[in-house]
Order: C-alpha cells, then structure tokens, then sequence
C-alpha cells in the first residue's frame, strides 16, 4: 500500500491520557503514547489494540470543535471546565466516525481530542473538513472500494405503513439526527397512499435539487422507486419503455434504503444487514453500488423492472395466496409456503433463454458476489467497450437461444442472491449484482419429497442446484409462454385484481381435465403479481445505482500506521 505524506501530527488528549494523532489524506489514527512505548505489535484497524486506533478518512461521518459548556461526550456526564490555560483539556474537537460492529451492521462512533492551543484546535477542525471537501470533488480508493461523491441534498420518501408501520419513527429517531451531523439537508415526503412515491418521482420532483433518492420501507416501497426513477429517467432521454429492443439509459441519483419493511431483502442483499442506521452511514460516506434491472414485458407491452426474483410456479402461488392473507402480518408467507407446498403443483410451458457468454461465471462456481466483486466490474468495463465499438447486440445472436419443455414446479430468476435473514444463501448464492446477468432456476417436477429436500437446500450449506430435477442457468434475457395460453378473460380478471376462488374456478372451468388443478402459475415479480404469464424478460447491466458497496469481507486490516508514515 502507498504510504501518504503526513498532513498533521499533534500531541493530543483522549480521556486525559496522552495520544500522537496523525491525519494524512487517506486516515486519521491516534496512538497512546505510553503504550505505545511498551507495545511494538500491529494493531487492527477500528479497535483499540495497543492503545492505537485509527478510521480512514473516508468513513468520517463529521468534526465538531466542541463547545467548552457541552457534556463531555466520551463519559455523558457535566465536567468542570478547567481555568488554567496550561490544561491539556481546555479545547477539544470531536470526529464521529464509522465503525463496523457484528454481521456487517456499522454505527457512528466518536472520539474527543482535547488540547490546550485553540489555533490547534481550530487547525485539526480546519484540515479535517478540507479532506471531507476533498471527497467530493475527486474519486478515492481506500483498501476495497473506490467512493464516489457524498451527498449533500435527498428526497426522502417514507412509507408509514410498511412493516410494523415504524418508518417515519425509524427515520425521526435513528436518521435525521445522523443526516442533520453529516451536513446533509432533506426534503421528506410521506407517502398517503400506495404508488405516491413512484407517481411523484415520474413526474413532478424536481431532481436537480438533490444528489439521491431515499426509500423509508421494504422492498415494495423500493420497487416503487425504482420504477418512479427508471421511467422518469427513460422518459426525458426519449426511450420508449414499450420496447423490448431499447436499451434503456441509466439512472444518474443514486437510491438510498432505509429498511423499513418486513423483508427488506434488497437492503440484506445490497449491505448484508437491514439496520437503519448501517444503511444511513452509507448514504452519508457515498457509497455507490450499481445494480443490473430487467425489464419484464409481454409482448410489445411493458409490465415492470425487476430486481431480485421473477418466480412462476412455487414462488408465484406463494405470493398469490398469501396476498389473499395481508390481514395476517407477515405470519402468512408461511402459511401460504406450506399451503402451497402440500398442494405440490406444476405447470407447463416452453423456457427460451440467451446464455451469458464470456467472463461471467457460472450460477454453481461458488464466487459471491462481494465489494468490489471483479465480475461486476469485468461486467462495467465490457459495457463501456461495448458502447465505444458499438460490438454484436444481443439481437444479432438470436440463434444462441436455448429452447426448455416441460413441466415445471418452479421457474426463477434470480438477478441477485436474494439472501435474507430466513434464507442466509438465497436462492442463488452466487447471482450478481450488476453483471448483466439472472440465475435463471427450473425445477422440474418431482415428487414432493425430493422438492422438500431442494427447498431445505437453501437454508444448509448443501449445493441446491445438485439435483437431476434442478437445471440452473446464467442467462441475459429469457421467454416463458405457458402450454395453455391465457385467454383475455383472464387476463382481465388478472389486471382487475380479482384473484383467488373465482380466478380458479374460471381456470377449471376452461380445463376441466386437469380436476381443480389450475393450468397457470401466477409471476411473482419482486413481491407484485403480474398480470401476464407468457413474458419476455431483459436484463439491462447496471442501470441504477445504490448507496451501497454489496456486502464487506470478513475484513483484515493492516497495521494503520504503516499508511502514515510516521
Ligand atoms: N401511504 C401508503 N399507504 C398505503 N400503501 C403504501 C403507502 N406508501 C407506500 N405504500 C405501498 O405499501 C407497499 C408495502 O410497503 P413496503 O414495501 O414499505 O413494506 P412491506 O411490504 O411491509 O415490506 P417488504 O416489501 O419488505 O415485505 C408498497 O408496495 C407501497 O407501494
């Protein structure tokens, strides 16, 4: 690792034990100094190990020259203000900072340095700020990851009645306060009904004014966002969402999550935790993490994006039911799983898919998708090349399309892992966030026996893809069309929301061969019902971006003095 020049070093006081404190452009560290003298060993970084710590610049949240009359921070308690101008302890400045605690969750920690000299003081303040400064106007590698611009100006958007119907509590008490110390100023909408977001961001937010986009709520209120952001976005670059064939253009504000719902699987997918405060700290140090979309359409009609999992069959009546059961709270996906499990239908219908091709990898290779994940930026440098020489689209290798038969029990596609906390592997763990690609899984029928083992499968270290009945795919766009076609009657009954007891019985009564089998699944597209069964999907590579930087590594740190060179 380069080492950087030093732009202080000072003498300072913690707790009125004596530190060396050094600040170069890439790290801040402070060192006990009569440990220090006894300890030669390497410290790890964040934790207090032979009394040196140290936060790289980067993941300062802000610094605050403290007021002489505030409690002192580190203890909570009222402290005298010593009189004597030889006290180690008569200025000090506070830095809040980012520090890591269990299972990718961070929190915004501080530490108090105080010194006798207020010019010193106001110096460290003063150059502190100036690297933050420096943040926005130049891109910053630290060990992992290369930080983009830290916003200054959101729209937030809660959802006050996703999950236990806390957001706008989640926002006031665990947010606000750590936007308003990071400098960041918001405009906040709540949201008074279903689609309010997305209605708002398509045509009327005026998003010039903001450097991000923040969804207070689960995945559905994401979703909303998502589609308000990408349509708006298409709209005034003139693509027409209709067809299937335009490549869309991607989205310039970034999107913030604070979880909110009863899922949150993007959030789990795109941090590794679904911790409010986790995801704030994000916002405000500027992560950017792109994320692949795929547009769902059926025929030349555009129905919706989808991030996570398009799911036919299993996952498709799971959500069917379990709508039928929202007065239930989120009790009623496990109902419908075991509902929908015990009554062990397939369906069938043609699978048409174009394989992903080249670096790539494979849906079984084990590489996860990870912070700085060398497939996802494999995935961005092709499609700059791609862009500049114009190379072979997709349209041009038609004849690479694989055709599938059958009758299938499940039919996913999972663009990203869709870990969460219920399923820790996901239903693809090693899917993309931004390759450009979809797992695209086909369980085909089997007995309900060996479908329990496969479904077992994503909750234990077993490969749940190592079954003759289970075929996975990487693939960049796909087709289904069921072997019964849908009449208009029941798309109609479909886009009307009519579901359940008259939807199957009209189905039984146009295939009364099949007993009360229904002879179609419903698409489960990220937690939404399509109205539509034959679809055809595209994934379109890294179309927005996230604050976020994918889930960490179990991280090692180096000495963080070797980085001063001190
Ligand atoms: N003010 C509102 N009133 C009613 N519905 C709303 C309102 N604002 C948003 N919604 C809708 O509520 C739905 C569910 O919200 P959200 O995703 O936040 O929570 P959830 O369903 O509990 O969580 P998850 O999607 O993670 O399971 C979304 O599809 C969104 O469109």
């Amino acid at each position: 690792m380069e080492k950087q020049s030093r732009l202080l070093c000072s003498e300072l006081c913690v707790q009125r034990r004596l530190y060396e404190v050094t600040l170069n452009c890439a790290i801040l560290a402070w060192k006990d100094i009569q440990i220090a003298k006894k300890h030669t060993g390497r410290a790890i970084y964040g934790a207090v190990k032979a009394g040196s710590s140290c936060v790289p610049v980067c993941e300062i949240i802000a610094v605050q020259e403290k007021d002489d009359d505030t409690p002192c921070k580190n203890t909570g308690k009222w402290q005298k203000v010593p009189q004597s101008p030889a006290d180690p302890c008569q200025h000090a400045f506070t830095v809040f900072y980012v520090e890591r605690t269990r299972q990718h969750c961070w929190w915004c920690s501080n530490v108090t340095f105080h010194c006798s000299d207020h010019s010193l003081c106001l110096l460290w303040v003063q150059t502190i700020r100036e690297q933050l400064a420096l943040l926005n106007s130049e891109r910053r590698v630290n060990y992992y990851h290369t930080f983009a611009n830290r916003p200054k100006s959101l729209l937030v958007y809660i959802n006050p009645y996703g999950g236990k119907q806390r957001g706008k509590q989640i926002y006031d008490h665990k947010v606000a306060p750590i936007f308003s110390r990071a400098s960041i100023s918001t405009d906040v909408i709540v949201t008074e009904r279903a689609n309010h977001a997305r209605d708002h961001l398509k045509t009327e937010a005026d998003l010039k004014k903001y450097d991000g986009v923040v969804c207070v709520g689960g995945d559905g209120m994401f979703s909303e966002i998502m589609h308000g952001l990408v349509s708006r976005t298409q709209q005034e670059a003139g693509v027409d969402e209709n067809s299937m064939e335009e490549t869309l253009m991607p989205c310039g504000l970034r999107i913030g999550i604070i979880p909110a719902g009863s899922t949150d699987c993007i959030c789990y997918a795109t941090v590794g935790s679904n911790d409010p405060v986790t995801s704030a700290l994000h916002i405000i140090v500027g992560d950017s993490q792109a994320m692949d979309i795929c547009s769902v359409h059926n025929e030349d009609r555009f129905l919706r994006y989808s991030v996570s999992l398009l799911g036919y069959g299993f996952y498709g009546d799971v959500l069917t039911d379990s709508e039928r059961k929202r007065w239930m709270g989120p009790a009623r996906y496990d109902i419908s799983g075991v509902k929908t499990f015990l009554s062990h239908r397939y369906y069938e219908g043609t699978v048409s898919f174009l394989p992903a091709e080249g670096n790539l990898g494979s849906p079984r290779d084990k590489m996860q998708c990870r912070t700085g994940c060398s497939v996802c930026r494999q995935s961005s440098s092709d499609k700059l090349v791609s862009k500049n020489e114009d190379s072979v689209s997709d349209a041009e290798c038609q004849d690479t399309w694989t055709v599938i038969r059958g009758k299938f029990l499940a039919i996913n596609a999972a663009s990203m892992s869709c870990a969460c906390p219920r399923s820790p592997k996901g239903l693809s763990p090693s899917a993309h966030l931004a390759d450009g690609t979809t797992d695209l899984i086909l369980v085909r029928k089997c007995s309900r026996l060996d479908f329990l083992r496969h479904l077992l499968r994503h909750t234990n270290k077993d490969d749940q893809f190592d079954h003759s009945f289970v075929e996975v795919y990487r693939v960049k766009q796909f087709r289904f069309s069921p072997r019964y076609q849908e009449c208009d009657s029941e798309v109609d009954l479909r886009e009307s929301g009519v579901t359940g007891k008259r939807f199957l019985s009209q189905i039984c009564r146009e295939h009364r061969a099949c007993g009360c089998m229904p002879s179609q699944s419903n698409w489960n597209c990220d937690g939404e019902i399509l109205p539509h069964t034959a679809i055809q999907v595209r994934v379109h590579c890294q179309l927005i971006k996230l604050f976020a930087r994918g889930i960490e590594e179990q991280q090692v740190f180096e000495d963080p003095y070797a980085h001063c060179a001190i």
